[in-house]
């Protein structure tokens, strides 16, 4: 069954972008709810057994990384994260931009998907990362960037495929902000299946008393105490 577009049009309209760049500049990461239906989240989910739309699968644990597994999507793309990917990004491309003003730097985020890809394939950088994600219980995601070259993208976003208190128990985003010579601030965020979250890559700029200062986020998920927890990641940069 092909996947629609339509499903995940709403918050994309403009006058929906308003409210998603407030909550980026205030917060520094924003909620996307019902992104994806409940069928389009079981066609992900079911994804996740066939082994050809992948090109890397992880053990989180050999790395130490956590527990759980994970698994990068292949190219091409499937067609609804293709989508999400192209849909996604314009808007966060504008707050990226507003961003980087903020910080006295020169807006670096091209309009298009496409053209920012290019410069992550002229730096070598040119294998898929949108990957989706599957802990049982016992599984977390230790707090960690995903930046994986020199080029990156400042936001990503994660949407849950699985239903809260049905499919599994625990396993909240953790979203940590480290700020500069002074204790971190923990979020512990519960989404319902079919919601996205953006959150920064990387950092964000918060005003200060004189401008604007950076803080470090890093993100994770904290333990699944049962049950079966799936996610997609949709990372915009590729990877070397
Ligand atoms: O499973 C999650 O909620 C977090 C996934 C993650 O680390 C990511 O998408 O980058
Ligand atoms: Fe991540």
């Amino acid at each position: 069954m092909p996947m629609s577009l339509s499903e995940f049009a709403p918050f994309l309209d403009r006058q929906d972008e308003t409210g998603l760049q407030r909550e980026l500049d205030e917060s520094g990461f924003a909620r996307l709810p019902g992104l994806l239906n409940e069928a389009q989240c079981a066609e992900l989910v079911a994804l996740y057994e066939d082994e050809s739309r992948f090109r890397r699968t992880i053990d989180m644990n050999r790395y130490r990384f956590g527990s759980g597994e994970y698994k990068y999507f292949a190219a091409p793309l499937p067609a609804l994260v293709q989508q999400l990917r192209e849909r996604l990004y314009p808007a966060l491309a504008r707050a990226a931009n507003r961003w980087e003003e903020r910080l006295g730097q020169e807006p670096a985020y091209p309009e298009e998907l496409s053209a920012f890809l290019e410069q992550c394939h002229r730096h070598g950088q040119t294998r898929p990362t949108p990957l989706l994600l599957k802990y049982e219980e016992g599984d977390y995601n230790c707090l960690h960037q995903d930046l994986y070259g020199e080029v990156f993208f400042p936001f990503q976003a994660v949407i849950a495929l699985s239903r809260r208190d049905l499919d599994y128990a625990g396993g909240e985003f953790l979203l940590v902000e480290q700020r500069p010579r002074a204790q971190s601030r923990g979020h512990a965020l519960v989404l319902e299946q079919g919601d996205g979250l953006v959150f920064p890559t990387n950092n964000r700029p918060v005003a200060g008393a004189r401008g604007y200062y950076r803080t470090k986020l890093r993100h994770g998920v904290s333990t699944v105490l049962s049950g079966r927890r799936h996610t997609l990641g949709v990372i915009f940069h590729d990877a070397r």
